[in-house]
């Protein structure tokens, strides 16, 4: 099978499989009991029934209205396939709904019509406008979409967006304004020939005149060839406008000499001729889809000099309304805007146009499965799949509403982007605490593999941000050479163990701390030659607060040199581990202990459960506390379940301040309407949110299902119980983790000190 035809089978099995379509309505709301019916239906719906009967805007706040958008098509023009009619689009609209959904969390119905005549196309979306937030209209073909779109949008108080027009033409603005920068072109002198003259052509042209391009430099061509003045076959209104005085009639003299060629026709129409015959570094936008008007490989074989975009996610600059609509719907409902203005869409644009000249963070290469990214020829504007492209769009286009007014809230931007990205990105809230808190007393983080590029950036943006204050352990000439590659310039200490004057200090108190277990000062001080040791070291003489490492070590790599040179917290029986779990929908657990302990006693698990539970507060989460088991509080008399009976009363004697019990099952655990039926003494209350399981086996496997089965994200592993904070990081964990791990250090520091003072006072 060739590539082609596989693509065509996998694809008809991801539309398919399982529940058929892409999409499902979710239930938002609690419906399992007789009072939830109560509430979601009658009697209680008729409350807010009344309220906004009373006030239409409470329809804002008690139903779906804020936050959904139709997408809607009659298939007049799907992709570049042409009129498959309505029901042949809904794939395609689904797939936006889709991409709503996963880039913003915009919720979408999309709609697909039976209707061609614009004025039945009117009537019907106009008759939806209480259902929805926004309109966004989907494939339907030019002329008629011209006319319908500002109809609706005239008639509408919701904001009304052609997206073939206008998100093409920001997407393509963007793209354009920076490789007008890179190859060193004036958009005022640009000539560019245009194929199509539909939707996309027509709201892109004027998109660039109102960017500054010369609306006579501009030459467009459609099935019957140039647009020229008083073309009478195939014309309307909006053709009109850029009706040509030049001699060129056909497509290739259009070219001839073009510094832009943009495409939005259909595929395959211009040669490799024809990209020859263009000016000096032609800027070549084939956008058709699914197959563009000339493919990227054939582009650039033509010519070495030419800057290439494609609609297609399988090249590099991928130039697709994806980019656009999620973004601006999100930021255009956050305000309430009326309508979406050429203002919101410039700024947009313009937002898009600087993020691709930032540094791409390494989640986003991961994702594309490149080492880098950066501003240039093959990287015009940001990937879809950059979360940070939402929290640029978004604000840029709730701004530039508010500003013209068409707003009808007033955000303040900052805390916006802070809520879009805790909205966006799961994890973020919990790891926002986290980072608030270390700022408020950054402390001394050491690193043990400086010389490590990601560590390097890491450090950078941990200085930068105020978490704490990096040391990079390694040779110093290795560390600034990175430092300048990487164009960091942040001022980092560095240490090299190697000829530090603390060696000699350091290797005795080893040698003083380790002699009855068999280590000679000689071997003290070669031990300490190595990073985990030093860097373990420094943390135990007090010359740093917490030491991070295991970026390329093993995870007994990091822990071994620690427990002996540091070792495990007074009183405390074990180290153990713990992950934050935050699920699908956005709750967090924590679970512990999946990395450190196999079978811990009841003993071990009363220090875990309280460790995990003091830990818990650092994660902004107040404990609640439930040991697990497969019985409900001696339901089974079996040795496993017994220990967690005797884990729990140890804990209850020891902190009797702490919400806690067990053991129980995790259902009981999280659900208290099964705890109310037949346990109602248990002394928690809500959900429980630390979970502590009876042996490593049953916590890692637990993680592991959380992570792949419910798409749960895990913050960790974090370490705890040692007497002083050391954390181990994940093999091939990005600048984000390693930032955020060094972060959950500080705090730990944080703790430390204070419980110091407490102690000292
Ligand atoms: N990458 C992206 O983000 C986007 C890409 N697109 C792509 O742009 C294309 C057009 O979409 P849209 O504007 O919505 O569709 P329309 O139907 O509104 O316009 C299509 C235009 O292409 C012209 N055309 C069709 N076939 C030919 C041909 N053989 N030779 C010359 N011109 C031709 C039509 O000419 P005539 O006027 O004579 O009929 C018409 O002007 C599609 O391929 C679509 O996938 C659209 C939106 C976004
Ligand atoms: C991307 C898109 O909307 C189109 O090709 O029609
Ligand atoms: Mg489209």
């Amino acid at each position: 099978m060739d590539d082609v035809a596989m693509l065509q089978e996998e694809a008809r099995e991801y539309h398919a499989s399982g529940r058929p379509g892409k999409i499902a309505i979710a239930i938002t709301k609690p419906c399992a009991t007789q009072h939830d019916l109560a509430l979601a239906y009658t009697p209680g719906v008729a409350v807010p029934v009344l309220d906004i009967q009373q006030d239409p805007l409470e329809a804002f706040r008690y139903t779906a209205r804020a936050n959904l958008v139709a997408v809607i098509t009659n298939g007049t023009a799907v992709l570049g396939l042409g009129n498959v009619g309505p029901l042949a689009g809904k794939p395609v609209m689904e797939g936006k709904a889709l991409l709503f959904k996963r880039f913003a969390d915009v919720d979408v119905f999309d709609i697909e019509i039976d209707a061609t005549d614009p004025d039945d196309v009117v009537r019907i979306v106009k008759a939806l406008e209480p259902t929805f937030g926004g309109i966004n209209l989907e494939d339907i073909s030019a002329p008629q979409c011209f006319e319908i779109e500002q109809r609706l949008s005239a008639a509408m108080d919701i904001p009304v967006f052609h997206d073939d027009q206008h998100g093409t033409a920001i997407i393509s603005g963007a793209a354009l304004l920076n490789a007008l920068e890179l190859t060193g072109k004036d958009i005022t002198q640009v000539r560019m020939a245009v194929s199509g003259a539909g939707a996309a052509a027509i709201a892109c042209c004027e998109f660039f005149v109102s960017l500054g391009m010369r609306r006579e430099n501009i030459v467009l061509a459609d099935t019957k060839g140039v647009i020229y003045r008083d073309r009478t076959e195939g014309m309307n209104a909006y053709k009109a406008r850029f009706a040509t005085d030049r001699p060129a009639r056909t497509l290739a003299e259009a070219i001839d000499g073009a510094d832009i060629f943009l495409g939005v026709s259909v595929a395959g129409l211009v040669t490799k001729e024809m990209v020859l015959s263009m000016a000096d570094a032609p800027i070549v936008f084939a956008l058709a889809n699914p197959d563009p008007e000339i493919s990227y490989p054939a582009a650039r074989a033509a010519r070495g000099d030419v800057l290439i975009a494609t609609g297609r996610s399988d090249y590099p600059n991928q130039v697709n309304n994806v980019l656009g609509f999620p973004f601006i719907f999100r930021g255009a409902l956050d305000v309430r805007a009326r309508t979406i203005d050429n203002g919101m869409m410039v700024a947009a644009a313009r937002a898009l146009a600087d993020l691709a000249k930032e540094d791409v963070p390494n989640s986003v290469l991961r994702a594309y499965g490149v080492d880098r990214l950066e501003f240039g020829p093959e990287y015009l504007i940001p990937k879809p799949l950059d979360p940070r492209v939402p929290l640029r769009v978004a604000p840029a286009v709730a701004a530039a509403a508010m500003a013209s007014g068409v707003a009808r809230n007033t955000l303040d931007l900052a805390a916006y982007t802070e809520q879009l990205a805790n909205r966006l990105t799961r994890g973020r809230e919990v790891m926002s605490h986290v980072t608030r808190k270390a700022q408020t007393a950054p402390k001394r983080v050491v690193f043990s593999e400086g010389e490590e590029q990601k560590i390097i950036l890491a450090a950078a943006r941990i200085q930068q941000e105020h978490i704490g204050l990096p040391i990079l352990l390694g040779r110093e000439e290795v560390i600034r050479s990175a430092m300048k590659e990487l164009r960091v310039s942040v001022p980092i200490e560095i240490v090299d163990p190697a000829t530090t004057k603390r060696a000699a200090s350091y290797a005795a108190a080893l040698h003083e701390r380790r002699q009855r277990k068999g280590i000679t000062l000689r071997e003290a001080a070669a031990l300490l030659r190595q990073p985990n040791y030093f860097g373990a070291m420094m943390v135990q003489a007090g010359d740093a607060d917490a030491f991070v490492a295991g970026l390329t070590y093993h995870y007994p790599d990091v822990i071994r040199p620690a427990l002996q040179v540091i070792g495990s917290a007074p009183g405390v029986s074990r180290v153990a581990g713990l992950y934050v779990m935050i699920t699908g929908d956005g709750r967090a657990v924590v679970l512990t202990d999946p990395t450190v302990n196999f079978d811990p006693t009841a003993e071990e698990l009363a220090d875990i459960a309280i460790m995990a539970a003091e830990r818990a507060r650092n994660f902004g989460l107040e404990p609640r506390v439930a040991l697990l088991s497969f019985s409900n509080f001696g339901s089974t008399n079996h040795p496993r379940s017994v220990k967690m009976a005797a884990a729990t009363q140890l804990v209850k004697t020891r902190r009797p301040d702490l919400m806690v019990d067990g053991e129980m099952m995790a259902d009981v655990a999280l659900s208290p309407t099964l705890r109310d039926e037949d346990y109602s003494f248990c002394d928690l209350v809500g959900e429980a949110n630390v979970l502590v399981f009876p042996s490593l086996e049953a916590a890692n496997v637990a993680y592991k299902l959380l992570q792949h089965l419910g798409e749960a994200v895990a913050i960790g592993p974090v370490l705890i119980g040692m007497s002083k904070p050391v954390h181990v990081l994940s093999r091939g964990a990005d600048v984000t983790d390693i930032a955020n791990m060094a972060a959950i250090a500080v705090i730990d520091a944080q703790d430390a000190t204070r419980m110091a003072s407490r102690q000292g006072g």
